[in-house]
């Protein structure tokens, strides 16, 4: 997306997302998000279909729940779909959807992509009522927003979304879903994060991307992956 960013600020060519992606995996990402945005403010249509084409790993295409995206998914078949709240005059994603909220027209669009072999997972705030509700729309996955955790001030309000972060984990496994986190996630914070037991996977993208821009892309992923796997090895 980040990538995909500086290329719109210009309409042109370059950098390539494609490209990107595929640097990523070589330096050990396990697999690539991809937010194909209503506005087309960053990824486009045909980025999505030719990353899916070149990917040696996973797809996890992210969404906003419309007819519009479920048809692409339905195209692109990705082997995850996350499911995510949007806001056009937003900066970034703001908050986690809300499940309870949308209950009928998000169950339905997990049960549609599920029926495709798709594994959804729902991009939610770590509360319980909407892991709760996650669980009874037949979502296997969730992906627990840590954009609050990463936007605290202080230490106290910081360590008050840690636990937020570690009882939705707790909660969501008791749920029997397999419970993913990502967003505002850097090399300065991520470690708290990784460490929480119990979190299948973490998306990170901004940060990574910034640090490339002085380090070289290979280097940042791999730096993030080991701060993660050493920080996950520390798991409590
Ligand atoms: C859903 C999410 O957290 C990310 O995919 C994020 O939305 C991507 O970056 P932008 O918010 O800049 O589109
Ligand atoms: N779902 C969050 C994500 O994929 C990455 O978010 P960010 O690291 O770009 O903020």
């Amino acid at each position: 997306d980040h990538i995909a960013t500086v290329r719109q600020a210009r309409g042109g060519r370059y950098p390539d997302p494609v490209q990107a992606a595929i640097e990523a995996e070589e330096a050990g990402a396990d697999g690539i998000t991809l937010h194909l945005r209503e506005d087309r403010r960053h990824i486009q249509d045909h980025d999505v279909f030719r990353i899916r084409d070149v990917l040696q790993t996973r797809m996890n295409l992210e969404m906003a729940v419309t007819e519009e995206m479920l048809c692409t998914a339905e195209k692109v078949k990705p082997e995850h779909v996350c499911l995510v709240p949007e806001k056009r005059e937003e900066v970034t994603t703001e908050g986690g959807l809300d499940v309870k909220g949308l209950f009928d027209s998000v169950a339905s669009a997990c049960h549609r992509l599920g029926k495709q072999g798709i594994e959804v997972s729902l991009f939610i705030d770590p509360d319980r009522d909407q892991v709760e509700a996650a669980a009874r729309a037949g979502a296997p996955a969730i992906e627990l927003h840590t954009g609050a955790y990463a936007e605290a001030k202080t230490a106290g309000a910081m360590q008050e979304e840690l636990d937020r972060l570690r009882n939705a984990v707790v909660f969501g496994l008791e749920q029997g879903l397999i419970v993913n986190a990502g967003h505002g996630l850097n090399y300065q914070n991520v470690e708290p994060v990784a460490m929480i037991a119990g979190i299948n996977e973490l998306n990170i993208g901004h940060s990574i991307i910034a640090r490339a821009l002085f380090t070289g892309l290979k280097p940042a992923v791999r730096e993030m992956k080991t701060l993660m796997l050493d920080a996950a090895g520390k798991a409590f």
